[in-house]
């Protein structure tokens, strides 16, 4: 098995939490993006405090409870599936900071992390402030929820988006990678994978890889497996019959997306 991706787990951590994923600096690549999921029963609680990271709180499915200090938002999260395709709810909490998470309905919540020493407001992003677009053509047609775009200065390194690819086609594509620290050209932007599929058996195809083919690595895809990016061009295909969600978190020194076109594919875009 590639060692970009990462298998759900089922580990109880304490009452009614099951940690799901937990992508750290130890089992992955990945220095600015850390992601995890964990499933809430009704009533349970999970709490953290934060070290020198920022993170995003993202309702996946459920209702829940978020407190923060003196902030508490309640009965928060938007949908039963992600294929609903509805934008959910979410709660950026700053380094140094502890939050509780509650269940009020069985929950699934991602936490997305990344480094931050400058503290910043708790604050809730609504699911109707999510930016919506429709993006591409032809086979390349995706549509995205932005959390957290680089336009909204609401934390320090984060940056969440949600993506919905239809069967037979094709998003993060033509390929593009952000690896290089050289804006405006190209950023430095880590990135993390967290799918599923509707229906559950279905799988996408993820291909990561370098100019020079020093990492290369074609992967099956399956529902709640997440696929860690450190470098590299990250195109998904979705086989016919599914559809594919995909949460990515990226992270890096720079909070500007500007990603770099594989130039053998790029033409893809000037099609008619
Ligand atoms: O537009 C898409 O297909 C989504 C991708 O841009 C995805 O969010 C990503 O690769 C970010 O670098």
């Amino acid at each position: 098995m590639s060692k970009l991706l990462h298998k759900p787990m089922q580990e109880t951590i304490s009452e009614g939490v099951t940690l799901v994923h937990d992508v750290n600096k130890k089992n992955s690549d990945l220095r600015y993006v850390g992601f995890k999921v964990i499933d809430v029963e009704p009533g349970a609680k999970y709490e953290e405090t934060l070290g020198k990271e920022e993170c995003c709180i993202v309702a996946l499915t459920g209702k829940i409870n978020v407190k923060e200090g003196n902030e508490f938002f309640e009965n928060i999260g938007t949908r039963e599936s992600v294929f609903e395709k509805k934008p959910t709810d979410s709660v950026y909490v700053s380094n140094d900071r502890t939050y509780e998470v509650e269940a009020v309905t069985k929950a699934r919540v991602a936490l997305c992390y990344s480094p931050s020493e400058k503290q910043l407001p708790t604050k809730l992003i609504k699911a109707e402030d999510n930016g919506i677009e429709d993006r591409g053509k032809y086979s390349n047609k995706r549509h995205v929820h932005n959390i957290l775009p680089d336009s909204d200065p609401t934390a320090n390194s984060l940056l969440v988006v949600e993506v919905f690819t239809e069967g037979g086609n094709f998003s993060s594509y033509p390929p593009h990678k952000h690896d290089q620290d050289i804006l405006p050209e190209e950023s430095f932007l880590e990135e993390s994978y967290y799918h599923e599929m509707d229906p559950p058996q279905g799988f996408v195809f993820q291909r990561v890889y370098t100019d020079d083919r020093s990492l290369d690595e074609t992967m099956t895809v399956e529902n709640g497996d997440v696929v860690e990016v450190p470098v590299g061009y990250h195109p998904v295909g979705v086989p016919d019959g599914y559809t594919s969600y995909y949460l990515n978190v990226m992270a890096g020194p720079t909070r500007i997306w500007k990603f770099h076109n594989d130039p053998d594919h790029e033409w893809i875009l000037d099609r008619k």
